[in-house]
């Protein structure tokens, strides 16, 4: 399916948008479902009733982009998947990122400080996939500790290990896509709103890719020039390619 995207400026924009005072969503709705959207996808492409693993290794950054996985791995854990979140910086920046966190001590889910032994995870036999929640559409190139050493252990990992990333993959330059030499190739992109031009990039033979966030009317689709997607009934993801 052709799809129309949205630069990382205009992405900003379109957020602001949203969340200035004559629509007025908070942050913690938006983010709430765009957690769920991911989380939906990961049970879509990894159901639980085909595989007796369960367990997912959810990376959390230090923005929004890590927000959306501390809210997708709650969601993980009542579809029935066993989620542990990795979660090096913490934001410290607004006291609803340690609600989330508390969120999740309620829900029994491990969360691993910068610390903890979290590479073994990626070997466990038990993990299905790594949910890769570092950076969204505020990244910029060249990745600064410790999110260049955790990329490294990903890409060693990535053939036998599928990565669903948050938005974009991290690591891509939001509008340029696989910049840097050893960038990670997810195996599911979840777009969130409208995709990025990065997503541009991915390979349909590789990378499943997701529409999710389904939070805009049409109206506001047309305003910033793509068309709405075609979500079947409830559903918070919609498949763009392949298809
Ligand atoms: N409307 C929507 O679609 C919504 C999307 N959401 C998600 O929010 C992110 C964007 O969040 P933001 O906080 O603006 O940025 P990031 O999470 O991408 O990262 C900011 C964070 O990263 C640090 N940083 C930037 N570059 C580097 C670097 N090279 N090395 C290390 N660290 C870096 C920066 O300092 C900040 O701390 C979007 O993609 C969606 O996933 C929301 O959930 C709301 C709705
Ligand atoms: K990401």
């Amino acid at each position: 399916m052709p799809f129309k995207t949205v630069t990382s400026k205009l992405a900003a924009q379109l957020d602001r948008d949203l969340m200035g005072p004559e629509i007025g969503f908070t942050l913690e709705q938006l983010m709430e479902l765009a957690g769920f959207s991911v989380a939906q996808a990961v049970l879509k492409e990894y159901p639980l009733a085909a595989s007796t693993k369960t367990q997912v290794l959810v990376l959390a950054g230090p923005g929004n982009n890590g927000g959306d996985g501390l809210v997708c791995a709650r969601h993980l854990k009542l579809f029935g998947f066993h989620p542990v979140v990795y979660y090096p910086k913490p934001n410290s920046k607004t006291p609803f990122f340690s609600r989330l966190v508390n969120q999740l001590k309620f829900f029994n889910i491990p969360v691993l400080n910068v610390d903890e032994n979290w590479t073994q995870f990626l070997d466990s036999d038990s993990t299905v996939c790594v949910v890769d929640a570092l950076f969204g559409f505020s990244f910029k190139p060249p990745v600064r500790e410790p999110f260049g050493s955790i990329l490294q252990q990903l890409h060693k990992v990535q053939d036998r290990l599928p990565i669903v990333s948050v938005d974009v993959p991290t690591g891509w330059d939001v509008d340029e896509g696989p910049v840097e030499p050893n960038s990670i190739i997810p195996k599911v992109l979840v777009s969130l709103t409208v995709p990025k031009p990065c997503a541009s990039k991915i390979d349909s033979l590789e990378t499943q890719h997701y529409v999710g966030g389904r939070f805009v009317p049409a109206e506001f689709a047309h305003k910033y020039k793509f068309e709405p997607f075609p979500y079947e009934n409830a559903d918070q993801v919609v498949k763009l390619s392949p298809n």
